[in-house]
C-alpha cells in the first residue's frame, strides 16, 4: 500500500537520562488499514539496513500481528550507565520490575562504577530478582572473562551478560571460558546471517528486536527456526512502536524470560495516552494509537521533518 507521506508524523521525544549515546529519540508514525506502525531506525543505520525497519512498520500499519497467546508480558526494568543512587531509584521506581538490565563497559567509567550499579541494583530488587548485564559488543574475549567474575559477584549472581563480546567467534570463545550465560543481540540484528549463532552455539538465549528483524512475523519464523529461548527487547520506540514487541512476545509459543519492553520509563513523555509502563513487572497486551495533542506536542522541527521524509524516500525507493 502506498502510505500518503502527508500521513507520516514525525515526532521528537527527550529521553530522561542519556541512552546509547541518545539524549532524544526520534522517528516516524505511519497510519494504514490496519493501525499505526513506526519506523524509526537510529541515525547509524543507512538506507540498507533501514529496510527491515520499513517493513517493520509496514507490517504494524497494514497487516497487524498473529493472535497473542497471553495476555501479560513480563518485563525487566532497564538500568542505563547511570550511578548507583540513581539505578537504586529506578528499580524501586520501575513498577514491581522482578528483573533488571543493566548497562555496563560504558566509556569513561570504571569496572568499580558498574560494582557499584550492580550492589544497588540488587539492593533494590532483593535476593530474588534475577539481574542481567549488557555491555553492547565493548569487550574483548579476556576482559569479558574477568569482568563477569567481577559483575557475577558483585550482582549476587547474573542471569545472563548480552553481546558481551563482538562477533560469534568471540561469544563461542567466552561462552566456553565463563558459566555466566551469554545472550546475543547485535550478532542476531545486525549480522549477515542470525543463525552462525546457533550454529557455533555462541549464545544461550537470543535476544529479538522487531523493527531491525523486520517485523512481528520475521521474528516468529526466526524465533521457530533458531530453536534457542528468546527475549524480546526494543529498539527504545515510543509506546506506538513497542505495541510490535508486546505483540511478538505475546505470540511466541514459548516465553521464558522477561522482555526488554519497559523503555517507555526511559522517556519523559510519549505519544499515546496510556505508554506501555509495567505494572506488578508486566505490560498488558494491546495495541496503542497516538494521542493527536501528544502527536502535536511531540511534532519534530521542520529541518528534522524533512530529514526523516529524506530516509522514508530513500527505504522506499529500495523496497
Ligand atoms: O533490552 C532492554 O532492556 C531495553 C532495550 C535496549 O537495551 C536497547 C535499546 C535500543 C538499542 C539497543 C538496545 C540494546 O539492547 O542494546
Ligand atoms: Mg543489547
Amino acid at each position: 500500500m502506498l502510505h500518503d507521506p502527508a500521513d507520516l508524523h514525525v515526532w521528537s521525544l527527550p529521553l530522561r537520562t542519556r541512552f546509547r549515546g541518545l539524549t532524544v529519540r526520534d522517528g516516524v508514525l505511519l497510519r494504514g488499514d490496519a493501525g499505526w506502525g513506526e519506523f524509526s531506525p537510529f541515525w547509524d543505520y543507512d538506507a540498507d539496513e533501514s529496510a527491515a525497519w520499513w517493513r517493520a512498520a509496514v507490517e504494524a500499519a497494514d497487516e497487524g500481528w498473529p493472535a497473542p497467546l497471553r495476555t501479560r508480558i513480563p518485563v525487566n526494568v532497564t538500568v542505563p550507565a547511570v550511578d548507583a543512587e540513581t539505578a537504586h531509584r529506578i528499580v524501586r521506581g520501575s513498577g514491581g520490575c522482578r528483573t533488571a538490565k543493566v548497562k555496563v563497559a560504558e566509556p569513561g567509567q570504571s569496572l568499580a562504577d558498574e560494582i557499584a550499579r550492580l550492589e544497588a541494583v540488587r539492593d533494590a530488587l532483593g535476593p530474588g530478582g534475577a539481574i542481567r548485564v549488557d555491555a553492547n559488543a565493548a569487550w574483548d574475549v579476556d576482559t569479558a572473562v574477568s569482568r563477569l567474575v567481577a559483575l557475577d559477584r558483585a550482582a549476587g549472581g547474573l542471569e545472563y551478560a548480552e553481546q558481551p563480546v563482538p562477533g560469534v567467534d568471540d561469544l563461542a570463545a567466552l561462552r566456553r571460558r565463563t558459566h555466566v550465560p551469554i545472550a546475543a543481540d547485535e550478532s542476531i540484528r545486525r549480522a549477515q546471517d542470525p543463525f552462525a549463532v546457533a550454529r557455533a552455539h555462541a549464545a544461550d538465549v537470543v535476544v529479538l528486536k522487531v523493527q531491525p528483524l523486520g517485523g512481528v512475523r520475521a521474528c516468529l519464523e526466526l524465533a521457530e527456526r533458531i530453536g534457542l529461548p528468546v527475549v524480546v527487547s526494543s529498539a527504545l520506540e515510543s509506546s506506538v512502536g513497542l505495541a510490535a514487541g508486546v505483540a511478538l512476545a505475546a505470540a511466541l509459543p514459548e516465553l521464558p524470560y522477561a522482555c526488554g519492553l519497559a523503555t517507555a520509563q526511559l522517556f519523559t513523555s510519549d505519544l499515546v495516552d496510556s505508554p506501555f509502563l509495567p505494572v506488578d513487572g508486566a505490560l498488558d497486551v494491546r495495541r496503542t494509537s497516538p494521542d493527536p495533542a501528544l502527536l502535536a506536542a511531540s511534532a519534530a522541527p521542520p529541518e528534522l521533518t524533512d530529514r526523516w521524509r529524506a530516509r522514508v524516500a530513500a527505504v522506499r525507493a529500495r523496497a
